[in-house]
């Protein structure tokens, strides 16, 4: 297949799956758990080859995890793509700091979820033409279509547990994906600089945008995609379900 989004930067891309899939609620770590007829994993992998932009992937698995490590084997044959997996931290940016380690000799990286392990290829195209075109940072979004509520403790809790503080304007609100895109050493840089985080500054931290936005470095915005959904709870995988088998499908799933 001819790559659709030819670049000059060598990329490499971090697939973190080291999260355990709490709120998906199957007591196996997510990344093992099946969507259509494999672990979601090898979809989120398929959908990274596909994008033919990669030269290393680097997977990153909880500790311990030897059923997925099996899996990989034999995804990278015949693609020229190397391949690898670290053990996850107990964090996403630590799981993500534990894969930068081992990234070398490549330009941008793009830090992607397995949990959108339904991502067009065309989304990380578009991530990587901003790079291309000079941006350190870029992430794709989508406009909220909901009207969003800061809520607050409630001063009656014997009605609800919650009240609204505020309602932000919604035209300014987009809602972020992955893969998220960086010039490696941006993003090492950004990383390296939250070790000085509090603890309570750690915890706030849930994706690799907010550490470069946290140096003043400028965050571009691009179109994501509604199909990259983050499969989180059971009603997500039903839907994520409903897509692989609809019109919809990724272009690598066989029809
Ligand atoms: N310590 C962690 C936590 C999360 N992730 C990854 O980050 C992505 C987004 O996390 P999320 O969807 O919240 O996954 P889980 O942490 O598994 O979900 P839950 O909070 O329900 O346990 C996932 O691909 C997950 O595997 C990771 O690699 N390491
Ligand atoms: C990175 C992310 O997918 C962007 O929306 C999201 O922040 C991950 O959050 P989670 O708390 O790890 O689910």
């Amino acid at each position: 297949m001819a790559m659709e989004s030819p670049s000059t930067l060598r990329t490499a891309v971090i697939i973190v799956a080291a999260g355990s899939g709490e709120r998906l609620g199957q007591g196996i770590p997510k990344a093992q758990v099946i969507l259509g007829s494999e672990p979601m994993l090898n979809h989120a992998l398929r959908g990274v080859l596909a994008t033919e932009v990669a030269e290393q992937i680097c997977v990153v698995l909880p500790r311990g995890d030897t059923e997925l490590r099996a899996q990989l084997a034999g995804f990278d044959a015949g693609t020229g793509v190397r391949i690898t997996a670290v053990d996850g931290g107990s964090t996403r940016a630590d799981s993500v700091r534990n894969a930068l380690e081992v990234l070398a000799g490549i330009d941008v990286v793009l830090v992607h979820d397995a949990a959108r392990a339904l991502a067009p290829v065309e989304v990380f195209h578009r991530v990587l033409n901003a790079l291309e075109s000079g941006a350190k940072a870029v992430i794709p979004v989508i406009p909220v279509v909901d009207t969003i509520k800061v809520a607050v403790h409630s001063e009656e809790p014997g009605i609800a547990p919650e009240q609204v503080r505020s309602t932000p304007a919604r035209e300014q609100l987009r809602a972020v994906q992955t893969p998220q895109g960086f010039e490696l050493a941006t993003l090492l840089k950004a990383h390296q600089a939250s070790a000085m985080f509090t603890d309570a500054q750690a915890a706030a931290i849930t994706d690799d945008a907010m550490l470069v936005e946290s140096q003043g470095i400028p965050v571009y915005l691009v179109r994501g995609s509604e199909l990259s959904l983050k499969i989180t709870t059971p009603h997500d995988l039903l839907f994520a379900e409903a897509l692989l088998e609809g019109p919809a499908a990724p272009r690598w799933v066989e029809g």
